[in-house]
């Protein structure tokens, strides 16, 4: 087993990620579980997939047992699925000292982990993140969020987990379509500031999206180790350090919002168009070796994640676009920093871009201006 610290004083909690932990979590969770019952909240795949291993665990130890289970897909963060988890986790009696179970990807994630932030003040919960994406990023460092009509995330809280178990072994049951766009968030770490990690990712991509196991656990582990490094230097934000897992984002969620939050754009495909549009942008504005942009590209592309506006199905005005970035959490004064880089693995936030310039970079991008 492979345990990643994740030390927030206080809040400090571990992740442990280790193949068929999913069949032992009874065993590994007992702790968290003070009244000896857990209440699962899942959704529809995830439950046909992966609940009954961990039912048969958990009841194995004793520990009842109350799936709530919701529908799939980006919708379900939203404000009737959290007033509805509420009202039924409320119905279910559930106390501070509980830990409600995650079991899902990041949409799981960020909607019980919101509902717990809230019910009471404050309840603890535990992630059990079964999508690659939720693997390497969202079951960690405790970003909690529903959608609105206004945009991404834009009602949420910073409530950290009691604990993240991973069992890489769940990403057997997972649609391919999934494993790309989570891989989107593992190739990001090695692009923020870890050339070395964008290496082994162009060599290991294919064994990883094939289901290498030794591939799996690394992605993994080096994925938490770094979001973990940059959570505890800035867990809520404030330091300009943790914006940097925010690269391909601002760009991605405008991208998500154009596409209606859901299955035309998946967010990790997002992010992917995001962070090959980031680069393209710095190496236009002359700070990043053009060949370091094309690289990225032609990296993201080749596992099949989209690059260009087209591929990701948008075709709208670059103002437009814009207009989307206006909601982004790091508006401050009026501007928006942006994530931009020097090349692979030199990410930075950069507090003066112009967002006209963006909007007519998105134009040529849209119009094929741009190569
Ligand atoms: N909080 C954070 O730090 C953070 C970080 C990154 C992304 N996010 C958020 O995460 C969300 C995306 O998460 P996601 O990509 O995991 O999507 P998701 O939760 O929608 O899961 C993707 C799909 O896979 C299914 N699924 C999940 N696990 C499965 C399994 N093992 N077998 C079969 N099917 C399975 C789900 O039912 C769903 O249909 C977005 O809302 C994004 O904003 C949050
Ligand atoms: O944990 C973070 O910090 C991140 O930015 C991780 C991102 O991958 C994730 O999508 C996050 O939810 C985006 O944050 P937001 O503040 O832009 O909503
Ligand atoms: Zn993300």
């Amino acid at each position: 087993m492979t345990i990643v610290p994740v030390s927030l004083g206080d809040r400090s909690y571990e992740v442990s990620i280790e193949a068929g932990a999913m069949a032992q979590a009874g065993m590994r969770l007992a702790g968290y579980a003070p009244r000896g019952r857990f209440v699962v909240v899942t959704d529809e795949n995830v439950a046909a997939a992966q609940l009954p291993i961990l039912r048969a665990s958990l009841e194995a130890a004793g520990l009842l047992v109350e799936p709530i289970i919701l529908p799939p897909g980006e919708p379900t963060k939203s404000w009737p699925q959290l007033e509805m988890l509420c009202d039924r986790l409320l119905g279910l009696g559930i106390e501070r000292s509980d830990n409600v179970i995650a079991l899902g990807g990041g949409v799981i994630g960020d909607l019980v982990g919101f509902a717990c932030a809230i019910l009471k003040r404050g309840c603890g919960f535990v992630q059990v993140p079964t999508t690659l994406l939720a693997q390497v990023d969202s079951s960690v460092g405790g970003k909690t969020a529903i959608n609105t009509r206004a945009g991404k995330n834009l009602i949420g809280a910073f409530h950290q987990p009691s604990h993240v178990l991973i069992d890489p072994d769940t990403l057997d049951t997972l649609p391919a379509r999934q494993v790309a766009a989570g891989y989107a968030e593992v190739a990001k770490y090695g692009l923020i500031d870890d050339p070395a990690f964008f290496d082994w990712c162009e060599a290991n991509a294919a064994a990883l999206l094939a289901g290498d196991p030794t591939a799996r656990t690394h992605a993994i582990a080096t994925s938490i180790a770094a979001k973990a490094r940059i959570v505890a230097a800035d867990e809520r934000e404030t330091g300009g350090v943790r914006a940097l897992l925010n690269l391909g984002h601002t760009f991605g969620h405008a991208l998500e919002a154009e596409t209606g939050f859901g299955e035309r754009l998946l967010h990790g495909e997002g992010v992917a168009c995001g962070m090959a549009l980031a680069f393209r942008y710095s190496a236009r504005i002359g700070l990043c070796p053009p060949g370091d942009a094309a690289r990225v590209s032609r990296h993201l592309a080749m596992v099949g994640l989209p690059t260009t506006l087209a591929a990701a199905g948008v075709d709208t005005t670059g103002d437009a676009l814009v207009a989307h970035m206006l909601h982004d959490k790091k508006m401050a004064g009026g501007k928006l920093p942006f994530l931009l880089a020097r090349g692979i693995g030199q990410t930075f936030l950069d507090k003066n871009v112009d967002l006209a310039e963006v909007a007519r970079f998105l134009d040529d991008e849209r119009t094929g201006t741009i190569a």
